[in-house]
């Protein structure tokens, strides 16, 4: 473990690094053959000679089942030495809750402690809170029974006792009314009083770590107070010996029931805000009184002794998580802790390689009823996960979503009575297993096919398929129209389909390069941009930049554009493409709605990794400057070659710079 938190690389980098040790975590049976490099380089599995996933040990730690994430697994077992919270940002499904969950695990399970709440003989609404070492609680509570039930036994034993001498005598003495009414008192109070005796007072054993093979874990996600901090039961007959004790009425909160343990919160910023700054005086004081949440009901009255709650605390979430959370939580957990962001990808590696191949193992193994994965299934998940990162040479850490294809494709097979999960079955997994942006851009793609509304052959003025991407997986072709009519006072550029602010941003850029080109003079004239049928989700981002310049120019010069290609990219002031993201699906998309080309940034060149039923169907035209993007679009070659060469001379310091890197673009992908 020391070796884990020393060092900065983990275990199994390490053991990689000195050769084949690095399958030990594999299985003995599966090393593979890693004299020849090259091989092991090629190889879908990194070198791992299997049959099926069945013959891969899966560790017994979660935290070392745990695929990339190196960073936050670092951070998490020092953090679990440390006793230190942790602030985990980062994309749904790449292991939050796992690894806070793996924390756990790490945690000393000696610590643990059962709580017990006793009744205050001195103050009802104050029960008394007392700690015990874990396991003590569930004893402590049979000890009180047990007294009760004797207890009980002889009162029963003398009631009946008493009850017999009263009967008896009153019939001895026959028909005296006054001896029968008090008879009948003796009888109703023995009754009332002598069965329940004792048994109310018995503690409430709050929290019961009997059980526990780890330190607690508690997933407060999305919980209101009560659950989260605790809460008194309202009691409907508050008094008259019907009521039940306040100590029997409290609830632990997740706060409680983590207490040495774990205490995992996603999407922390949904809170309110009342409730984290409760959860930050929990944190402040190592313990917290329950109440009753309902200002209305009797629990309010309630006030335990301080309930122990010393957790480490994983607050999870995105961006938009860490900005509107509580600042001062935030500042809590910064200081006296650490802050981590999730990887989405990671290296695509022989090693990694054998860890998703291992990851698939996990998973078949964790649902339990999935037939294994034989080699060309592994091949197609693997080959899907690099796809899905959409950056050349990278896998996706999106592991959930995987998982979900691993599950579908291993339904699949067992529905058809296999004894192994097979290609094909991957394969009708990825068709099934389409997203929701994925079923609505298809289905969008069918309509606007129906309509006749997707151009793709042809020439026009003004009009250009510009690309864009619903959701994170899924591309559509949104074509963008522009008009230049003249003006009634300064010229103005309008551009309308639900445009967000950067999208907004990058119609102003591509107006920027525009006026500087121009013979016409724009400041008299209206430019009119249109995205056409964007859609409630409205356009956002600014790849769609080099379109819009495209449909603008094509307006103003009145030359036309191709209508069977499509294209994205992003646009710099001096006309430089620059990187966009989601090439691989707006290309797809292209190919679907029948287009023949498609331009995209010389910089994203790498990253296409698109399906080989659209490699036949679609040319990709990398480009650098918007000067070769109009070269390839515009029709007319008279006119478009004197409007190419005045782009090229005013933005030309740029272009010789682009051609002389080769053609990359900015650095940071848009
Ligand atoms: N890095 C990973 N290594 C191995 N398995 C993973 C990893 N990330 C996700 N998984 C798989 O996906 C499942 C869901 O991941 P997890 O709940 O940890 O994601 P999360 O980041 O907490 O997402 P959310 O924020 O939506 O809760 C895990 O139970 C595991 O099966």
């Amino acid at each position: 473990m020391s070796k884990d938190t020393d060092n900065e690389a983990p275990p199994e980098e390490q053991t990689s690094e000195q050769g084949g040790s690095a399958f030990e975590d594999l299985g003995s049976d599966v090393e593979p053959d890693i004299s020849d490099d090259e091989a092991v380089e090629a190889d879908l599995l990194g070198g791992l000679d299997i049959e099926t996933t069945e013959e891969i040990d899966i560790p017994d730690r979660l935290v070392d089942q745990v695929i990339g994430q190196d960073h936050a697994r670092d951070v998490v077992q020092k953090a679990a030495k440390q006793r230190r919270h942790v602030m985990m940002i980062g994309t749904p499904g790449t292991g939050k809750s796992m690894l806070a969950k793996a924390m756990s695990e790490l945690l000393p399970k000696e610590d643990l402690q059962d709580v017990l709440v006793y009744h205050n003989p001195d103050d009802g609404n104050e029960p008394k809170v007392r700690t015990v070492p874990a396991g003590k609680g569930e004893q402590i509570i049979e000890a009180h029974k047990e007294e009760a039930r004797k207890r009980n036994q002889m009162r029963s034993f003398l009631m009946w006792v008493i009850i017999a001498i009263v009967v008896g005598y009153a019939l001895l003495i026959a028909t005296r009314p006054l001896l029968g009414i008090l008879a009948a008192g003796v009888i109703y109070l023995a009754f009332r009083y002598g069965s329940r005796g004792n048994d109310a007072m018995i503690p409430n054993l709050l929290v019961n770590h009997a059980d526990q093979t780890t330190a607690p874990f508690e997933d407060a996600t999305g919980a209101h107070a009560g659950a989260l901090l605790g809460d008194v039961r309202h009691d409907p007959f508050q008094s008259g010996g019907m009521e039940t004790p306040s100590h029997d009425r409290v609830e632990p909160g997740a706060i409680h029931k983590a207490s040495k343990g774990v205490l995992f919160v996603d999407e922390i910023n949904t809170l309110d805000i009342r409730s984290q700054q409760k959860l930050m005086t929990a944190i402040q004081e190592g313990e917290f009184s329950i109440t009753g949440q309902s200002e209305r009901s009797s629990g309010a009255m309630v006030q335990t002794e301080p309930v122990p709650c010393d957790f480490i605390m994983i607050a999870a979430g995105n961006m938009d998580a860490m900005e509107n959370m509580h600042p001062a939580l935030r500042s809590r957990i910064k200081g006296y802790g650490y802050e981590v962001y999730m990887d989405d990808t990671i290296d695509d590696t022989p090693e990694m390689r054998r860890k998703y191949t291992r990851f698939i193992a996990q998973e078949v193994e964790k649902d339990g009823r999935l037939p294994h994965f034989d080699e060309d299934a592994v091949e197609e998940v693997i080959l899907e996960a690099q796809r899905r990162s959409g950056r050349k040479d990278h896998l996706t850490l999106k592991l959930r979503d995987l998982g979900g294809l691993v599950r579908v494709a291993g339904d699949i097979a067992r529905a058809a009575n296999k004894d192994q999960t097979e290609r094909e079955d991957v394969l009708q997994a990825k068709r099934r297993s389409r997203s929701i942006e994925q079923q609505v851009a298809d289905d969008y793609i069918e309509r606007r096919k129906d309509y006749e509304l997707t151009v793709n052959q042809g020439e026009v003025v003004g009009r250009v398929n510009g690309l864009a991407v619903m959701g994170e997986d899924s591309g559509i072709v949104l074509p963008v129209m522009a008009e230049v009519t003249p003006s009634q006072g300064p010229g103005e550029v309008i551009a309308t389909g639900q445009l967000k602010e950067m999208a907004m941003e990058a119609v102003q850029n591509v107006s920027a390069i525009i006026k500087k080109f121009s013979d016409e003079d724009i400041t008299e004239r209206d430019v009119h941009i249109q995205f056409v049928q964007a859609g409630q989700q409205g356009v956002d981002g600014d790849s769609a930049s080099i379109t819009v310049a495209t449909a603008v120019i094509s307006a103003l010069e009145d030359i036309p554009v191709a209508q069977d290609l499509a294209m994205t990219g992003s646009l710099s002031v001096r006309g430089d493409v620059l990187p966009v993201g989601g090439v691989t699906h707006k290309i797809e998309a292209a190919a679907k709605a029948g287009l023949d080309r498609v331009i995209i940034p010389a910089a994203n060149e790498d990253d296409v990794m698109i399906e080989e039923e659209y490699e036949e169907q679609i040319e990709i035209i990398p480009v650098s400057h918007i000067s070769e993007v109009l070269e390839v679009a515009l029709e007319g070659e008279a006119e478009k070659d004197s409007l190419v060469d005045r782009l090229k001379n005013i933005t030309g310091s740029a272009l010789e710079r682009q051609v002389g890197r080769s053609g990359t673009g900015s650095p940071s992908p848009q």
